[in-house]
């Protein structure tokens, strides 16, 4: 039992002997020395916007929209303005009327008067009249003189400019209107309604925490916050374009509690979800969360254009900035040694995603490019003048032509394993590309970037879905080593569409909106939804907005930099200027294809082992004749590879009666001559129709 007399920090030590008393030891030393370090942190200078030229430039320009803005409304609203106020001047008239009168005659003082009256002093009475009447003497001198002058200056107009005079009198009117204005109905208006956001304040983000549901919060919010751990380290500061607040949350909660809760924090907090960001603090310990809450919600505040819209190089080794974080703050991504995965669900910013990290290695000029698009809609057209390997669609062919491509990047894995292997440890000591043997032509170790856009097409693809998923997944985990960067990008992100060997391996993710806990553990891995990592949370205006993970620590949200077709043709431009100065412009940008190993037309091939003289043929009989025809392509087929390959063109084998090579009459079965004829015509009707 424990002994209530015994000091808290006395805690006995286990039991030997069960007789004997437990010995306390003490735990808390008082000479145990204080570890002697202070954290000293500086506060800037000057405020964050006036030394971030990007900050500045954006304050800047949205004081200039503003002015420009407010310009043009009340430009076009000049002569309603004149209207209204001459309509209004008589009513200022005899406000001046009035106003002048009141003054000429010090009826300012009048009730200091009356009370001097009231009250019988007759000192101060006469003190005040004689104030009062030097005061109308030279008030209404001050009158006189202005009503002559300003007659005789109206006079003298009159005579030598009267357009001077109608100008003045018009001035005049206006500033009377401006006078006869309803102090609640101004004829000039503000053109720009400003909605103050409201301060972020200690108590507002207690009561936002408290509202989270969170019982060792809220029971430390009651008992004041220390004793528990809960208080705020610093003071509650700007940081771009919103406030941000550092705090210790009590002993025991860790920031993802927090990050699992968005939505009711941002209820507590009276913003929109969008607007609030917790998240934990990298530097500090486990207990420390960073809430930053922004002016707008990330999807609504203008995102800075991407840094290499207009100029500059990659190395694909470093770092290369492709969006913002919530505060607007540049986010890199690193592409060499990763495997990249692209999830969301559709019409949410994947393809562009992909494009951009395909625009960020067609910089880098050593880069060899390989870019398909199973969608076929040809959202990476604009590569196509820097690809080395490029295809849009889904088609046999389209899927041949990958193959074949896949298959060189596959015989490719081994030769450079083999170059790696031979080389000296002093060049390369561990066996993975350096930035040096990239850019050692000789060797042929620059990067490759593949690019495989809705790549559950390929993988689900009946006959090489096998052989395409074989040979990613060899990509996806030796490749990073030999200089290979693969990215798939899936708006079904489920284990058929991304295989585990390719969604397990992945070093880079990226997920934009999911609808689900799967989908988003299959994008970010295993267990980053109950972790807090949720992309679930974002909403179908967050387009582009996606959670990454691989890149640093933790997952961070960022939203990519927005490049639509037209602007990635330019940056092509540019990338292929590097290129031909550095000489690798190479394959498809100069018109060549990968060699043909694939099937290419297996309807003219077998249209072409089929004379028209005979109305059906055995599949066996086919595939011998297909063997004779292209052995390279259909060495060692059987007939059910025919019927295979047959069947995505809905093609399917029937009886036919035949002979054996011995001149035995059997049914087998077979494919008839018509069959294959119709099925060119309704390809090439379908062709000519897209
Ligand atoms: N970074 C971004 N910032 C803002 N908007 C974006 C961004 N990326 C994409 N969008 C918008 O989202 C729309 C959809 O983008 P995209 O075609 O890349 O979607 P997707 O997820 O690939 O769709 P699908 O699965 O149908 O191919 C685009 O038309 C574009 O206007």
């Amino acid at each position: 039992m424990t002994d209530p007399s015994r000091p808290s920090h006395l805690h006995p030590v286990p039991d030997v002997d069960d007789d004997a008393p437990a010995t306390p030891v003490p735990v808390d030393n008082p000479n145990l020395p204080e570890p002697k370090v202070t954290i000293e942190k500086r506060k800037p200078v000057l405020a964050g916007w006036l030394t971030n030229r990007r900050d500045f430039l954006a304050t800047a320009r949205h004081a200039g929209a503003n002015l420009g803005y407010a310009s043009l409304y009340h430009g076009v609203r000049l002569p309603v303005y004149a209207g209204r106020l001459a309509l209004m001047s008589p009513r200022g008239a005899c406000r001046f009327i009035a106003s002048t009168n009141r003054w000429v005659w010090d009826r300012e003082a009048a009730p200091l008067r009356e009370f001097a009256v009231r009250t019988e002093d007759v000192e101060e009475y006469m003190r005040l009249a004689r104030l009062r009447s030097g005061r109308i003497r030279l008030r209404g001198l001050v009158t006189l003189v202005a009503a002559v002058f300003g007659l005789g200056f109206a006079l003298w107009l009159y005579v030598l400019a009267p357009a001077y005079l109608y100008a003045f009198a018009a001035g005049g009117v206006l500033l009377l209107g401006f006078a006869g204005q309803q102090p609640d109905a101004p004829v000039v208006g503000p053109a720009v309604l400003k909605t103050e956001v409201q301060k972020l304040t200690g108590s507002i983000v207690l009561r936002g925490l408290d509202s989270i549901g969170n019982a060792k919060i809220s029971a430390a919010i009651k008992k004041g916050g220390e004793m528990n751990g809960l208080r705020f380290v610093s003071e509650i500061v700007r940081d771009g374009p919103g406030y941000r607040a550092d705090l210790d949350l009590p002993y025991g909660v860790t920031p993802e509690d927090i990050m699992e809760a968005r939505k009711p924090l941002a209820s507590g907090l009276r913003r929109k979800v969008g607007c609030v960001w917790p998240s934990p603090d990298p530097s500090e310990h486990e207990g420390r969360l960073i809430l930053w809450v922004g002016d707008k919600p990330m999807n609504e505040t203008t995102k800075p254009a991407w840094p290499l819209l207009k100029s500059g190089q990659v190395d694909l080794f470093k770092p290369v900035v492709f969006g913002n974080d919530q505060r607007m703050r540049d986010v890199a991504v690193t592409l060499m040694f990763a495997a990249v995965v692209v999830g969301s669900i559709p019409r949410m910013g994947k393809t562009f995603l992909m494009r951009l990290l395909l625009l960020i290695a067609a910089l880098d000029p050593r880069a060899e490019l390989h870019a398909f698009d199973f969608k076929g809609t040809g959202d990476f057209g604009a590569l196509e003048p820097v690809c080395h390997r490029y295809r849009a669609g889904e088609d046999p062919e389209d899927i041949a032509y990958v193959l074949d491509a896949l298959r060189e990047l596959k015989e490719e894995l081994r030769r450079r394993a083999k170059v790696i292997r031979e080389l000296p440890r002093t060049r390369c000591p561990e066996s993975k590309v350096t930035p040096e043997l990239a850019s050692d032509k000789s060797l042929g170790l620059h990067p490759i970037v593949v690019g495989l856009d809705e790549c559950q097409v390929a993988f689900e693809h009946d006959e090489h879905g096998d052989e395409i998923e074989a040979i990613c997944t060899d990509l996806v985990k030796r490749g990073p080593a030999l200089g290979i960067v693969a990215m798939f990008g899936t708006q079904r992100p489920d284990a058929k569409s991304l295989p585990t060997g390719i969604s397990a391996n992945a070093v880079l993710r990226f997920c934009l909106k999911v609808m689900g806990q799967p989908a988003n553990d299959m994008v970010l891995g295993t267990s980053m939804y109950k972790a807090g990592y949720r992309a679930t949370m974002f909403s179908r205006s967050d387009r582009g907005i996606c959670w990454m993970a691989g890149e640093g620590d933790d997952p961070r949200i960022v939203a990519s930099a927005f490049v639509d077709a037209v602007a990635a043709g330019q940056v092509v431009a540019r990338a292929r200027k590097l290129r031909e100065e550095y000489g690798n412009v190479t394959g498809h940008a100069i018109g060549k294809g990968p060699e043909k190993t694939s099937i290419t037309d297996i309807l003219a091939d077998v249209l072409e082992v089929i004379p028209a003289s005979e109305k059906a043929v055995w599949c066996e009989r086919i595939a011998a004749r297909l063997a004779a025809l292209r052995p390279e392509t259909y060495g060692g087929w059987k007939g059910e590879n025919v019927t295979a390959a047959l069947k995505p063109w809905g093609i399917k084998p029937g009886q036919v009666w035949g002979q054996t090579d011995t001149g035995e009459g059997k049914n087998r079965r077979g494919i008839e001559r018509a069959a294959i004829t119709a099925a060119i015509t309704r390809r090439d009707a379908d062709r000519a129709a897209a």
